[in-house]
């Protein structure tokens, strides 16, 4: 057995919240119900790694082919990956898991797979939605999960520069916690919080929700500590730098395929005293647009700036429940036909910048109470999504970023995209980032599901989507490019870019060994 928590794959938790009777209602109304998916048990194949290469990994730190070990690190948590451990879709198992507990040993993990021609698949909280954790083997006979959870220490803090070595299987409680101790936080949260890491989070270039005010993961950076199959990369040594290009920009986002991040020096920032998340409301979505667009111009912006549309505003009232009523019946009132929610969050921002800019535009307010309920459930978007599942709905998200001249044609497209291959799904749309030259979209799709070709119904609509988004946007704004959006990648960064990526692996990785068929 590993010596680290059981990972669960199938659910985001192990006990799923059922969903309450008026979002039921609401759902089978607006949605439709599908039929509840069997779920066919899956079984892990017999383990292909040699008895050398067991011996030779085993000599270094614990590993095990035990078939619980390896479901649960076989994939990540996309809708195709949650059918796969439903029995629906072929699932990639690995031969095995390693758990190295430092970064010596992941450098020799490395060592042995190479001489044993062995694929290694990164593996961090496996929360990637891309396929970024994948176990494929590509040429190799056998692959192994490198599960980091054993590498979950703060290394060191310096409290009058503010930078803090994470090592990179801190899951981002953990990390925050450990900061908090000292009186710091990383303010990294996206919605996978709870399970994602900070080597993740690097490997990625993660965004989290106060992205706006903390940055973006790759803005808190300062250096990182990488183990290759040629041997330990440290990048990045001071807070600013002219020494050739940033080496360290090759690292983040590479998705594991450089090297294994095992230490992660980031900026750290004094714990806020307090917080203030307000609820707003403006008159559609064009309207939601250009406020958001002159907050980031004004450089005004809360540190959580989001602007839901018409649709996702719908659902998120009528998940409220009854006490949405009187929010209806007030927004009547105040004579707001398509609401558009805006949700701002203060922590380490000035709250009073935001005010000035915001003052004489048309803007409802809804005071406190609506930013507390945004705050109290950011992160049941992952257990909705399981009790989603359950009740028969394919339910999944898209993402993109593109300047603020093509938002609005970038939803519309996504939409029709969306439109003409689901039938009538319900296609929410928010932006949570926000830059002076544009913004990311964020889309959540329900339908009900297919249940004579459940996988097939979500790839034909991520395929007309992600092509709809590649011609507007960026393939991705922050879920990263994993297995699921490779085919866009080369029409976004060039062959020359594809090339320059290749060459950077074959120097670093001559033998291929990492995460074989993913980002290029
Ligand atoms: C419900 C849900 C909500 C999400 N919300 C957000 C969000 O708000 N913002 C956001 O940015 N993303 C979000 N994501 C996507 C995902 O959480 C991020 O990509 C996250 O950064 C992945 O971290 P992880 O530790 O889980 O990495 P994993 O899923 O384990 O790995 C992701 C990729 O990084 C590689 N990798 C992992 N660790 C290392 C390492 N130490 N060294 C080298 N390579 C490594 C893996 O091989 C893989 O290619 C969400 C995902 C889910 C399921």
């Amino acid at each position: 057995m590993c010596n680290t928590v059981a990972v669960t794959r199938a659910r985001w938790t192990t006990e799923t919240t059922p969903l309450p009777p008026h979002a039921l209602a609401w759902l089978s109304r607006r949605v439709g119900l599908g039929e509840p998916l069997p779920e066919v048990p899956v079984e892990a194949p017999a383990p292909a790694l040699s008895a050398d290469a067991f011996t030779a990994l085993e000599a270094v730190c614990a590993v095990s082919v035990e078939p619980s070990d390896r479901l649960g690190r076989a994939g990540g948590l996309s809708y195709l990956d949650l059918l796969r451990h439903r029995g629906h879709g072929s699932l990639a198992v690995p031969d095995a898991v390693v758990l190295p507990a430092s970064p010596a040993e992941v450098v020799e993990v490395l060592q042995v797979c190479v001489e044993h021609d062995i694929a290694v698949v990164p593996f961090g909280g496996g929360t990637s939605v891309v396929g970024g954790v994948e176990a494929l083997r590509g040429s190799k006979s056998a692959v192994v999960a490198l599960d980091l959870a054993g590498l979950e220490a703060l290394v060191s803090l310096d409290p009058v520069s503010r930078v803090a070595v994470l090592q990179a299987g801190l899951t981002g409680p953990e990390a925050e916690r450990l900061l908090g101790e000292h009186g710091f936080t990383l303010g990294h949260v996206p919605q996978s919080f709870e399970r994602a890491t900070i080597g993740g989070f690097a490997a990625t270039r993660s965004a989290g929700q106060a992205s706006s005010g903390y940055g973006r993961f790759e803005d808190l950076v300062e250096s990182v500590r990488v183990a290759t199959p040629v041997g330990e990369w440290v990048v990045g040594a001071a807070p600013a730098s002219a020494a050739g290009p940033d080496l360290k920009q090759l690292v983040l986002g590479s998705e594991g395929l450089f090297g294994v991040i095992t230490e992660v020096s980031v900026r750290v920032r004094p714990k806020p005293y307090g917080s203030r998340y307000e609820g707003f409301v403006v008159d559609g979505w064009e309207a939601g647009v250009e406020l958001v667009r002159t907050l980031a111009q004004d450089g005004a912006l809360a540190d959580v700036t989001r602007l839901s549309d018409v649709d996702e505003t719908e659902v998120a009232l009528a998940l409220a429940g009854p006490r949405a009523d009187v929010v209806r019946k007030y927004l009547r009132l105040r004579g707001v036909r398509q609401p558009c929610l805006v949700i701002l969050g203060w922590e380490c921002r000035s709250r009073s910048a935001t005010m000035s800019s915001l003052s004489g535009k048309k803007v409802v307010r809804l005071g406190r109470a609506m930013g507390a309920s945004w705050l109290h459930g950011r992160f049941n978007g992952p257990r909705q999504r399981d009790a989603l599942l359950d009740a028969g709905v394919c339910v999944e998200t898209l993402e993109t970023a593109t300047r603020w001249s093509g938002v609005s044609q970038m939803r519309d497209a996504v939409r029709a995209a969306l439109v003409a291959e689901l039938g009538s799904p319900v296609v929410m749309c928010h932006i949570s980032h926000a830059y002076e030259t544009g913004a990311s979209l964020y889309f959540t799709v329900l339908v009900p599901r297919d249940l004579a070709d459940p996988v097939g119904q979500w790839e034909r609509a991520k395929v007309a989507a992600s092509g709809a988004i590649s011609r507007l946007g960026t393939i991705t704004h922050h879920h990263a490019v994993g297995r699921d959006h490779l085919p866009w990648l080369e029409g976004e960064i060039g062959t020359i870019g594809v090339d320059v990526l290749r060459a950077v692996k074959a120097r670093l990785d001559p033998t291929g060994i990492l995460n074989p068929g993913k980002l290029v």
